[in-house]
């Protein structure tokens, strides 16, 4: 389980992860989102002890990073976004060395070994050298290489990068079944890839959390909901706007002055609207009614 709760990060001037909280569980898969520069690389790395928070904890099976970052490495698995592997070693070279570093010595290491080979499919690359390999395969080491202690915490920094469209959903197959027995995080910009393996999605946007919720969830607000973007002169208050009849939620929009009021599909509450704000006083400039889509909720949150 991993606990993250009011993480900042402050590069000088720059908050590159501001008061972020979640968290996730033994058999979840968490999406982590958020568009480039959003600081998701940085909380992955303040989670594994990398980087040192400015403030916040993040706790590993209850054990606070700072405090016991040896007994939280020994309980995740990382692999990083640049996966940097000893080309010129052999698969099967590699992993005994990697092996040796986490302490296995002997029977044991060549066990565990054999196991991960098998457990990420790489038995028919196991005596090729790393160079040789495809990037598909490469990933594939570099998960094998963040499983060698069997941890129960998985970060993984967009592990489908870069790959072929046959060797993400060889990857994303694989994730998914170390998802059913242990906490998996990893960062992506692909919703599509959310939506096939997260239970979960945690979205960031310029440090701030901006939505933590179920995939079903955000898939649903996609597909079932239409959204009202109202534009008023000023901020409005959202309260009389919820109240309105047919109304499943409103939220303020990218600026202060737009409200989103989000609907059944085929309410239509534009009437209602502008009879509030005659009634409120306020000045509507627009009202545009649209589709969600994925990418949509995803754009409005992190815009
Ligand atoms: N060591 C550092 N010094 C100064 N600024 C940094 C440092 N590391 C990250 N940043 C800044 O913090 C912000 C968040 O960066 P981060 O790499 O966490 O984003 P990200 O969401 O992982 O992006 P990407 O998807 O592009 O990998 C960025 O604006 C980045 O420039």
């Amino acid at each position: 389980m991993v606990e993250v709760e009011h993480l900042v990060k402050t590069y000088g001037a720059q908050q590159a992860v501001d008061d972020i909280s979640f968290r996730a569980d033994k058999g979840e898969i968490v999406g982590f989102l958020g568009p480039n520069g959003a600081g998701k690389s940085t909380t992955m790395k303040m989670a594994l002890g990398y980087v040192p928070p400015t403030a916040g904890t993040v706790r590993v099976a209850g054990f606070d990073v700072r405090e016991q970052p040896l007994e939280v490495r020994r309980r995740v698995g990382y692999l990083p976004e640049h996966n940097p592997l000893y080309l010129d070693m052999y698969v099967h070279e590699y992993l005994e060395f990697i092996g040796g570093v986490h302490g296995l010595r002997g029977r044991e290491l060549r066990q565990r070994v054999a196991w991960l080979v098998q457990r990420v499919g790489l038995t028919r690359e196991q005596n090729k050298q790393i160079g040789a390999l495809s990037k598909g395969y490469r990933q594939r080491v570099g998960l094998a290489e963040a499983l060698v202690h069997d941890p129960e915490v998985l970060i993984l920094d967009e592990p489908t990068t870069g790959l072929d469209p046959n060797q993400i959903s060889e990857i994303r197959d694989l994730i998914r079944e170390l998802g059913e027995n242990k906490t998996v995080i990893f960062s992506t910009h692909i919703l599509p890839e959310v939506a096939a393996l997260c239970s979960r999605a945690v979205i960031i946007s310029r440090g701030r959390l901006v939505a933590d919720a179920p995939v079903a969830e955000l898939a649903a607000r996609a597909a079932g909901e239409t959204v009202l973007r109202a534009e008023f002169e000023n901020p409005v208050a959202l309260g009389p706007l919820r109240a309105l009849s047919g109304v499943h939620r409103a939220e303020a929009g990218a600026t202060p002055s737009t409200a989103l009021i989000y609907t059944a599909p085929g309410t239509d509450v534009r009437a209602a609207v502008s009879r509030l704000a005659v009634e409120q006083g306020w000045l509507l400039l627009g009202l545009r009614q649209e589709q969600q889509s994925l990418e949509a909720v995803f754009g409005e949150l992190t815009r």
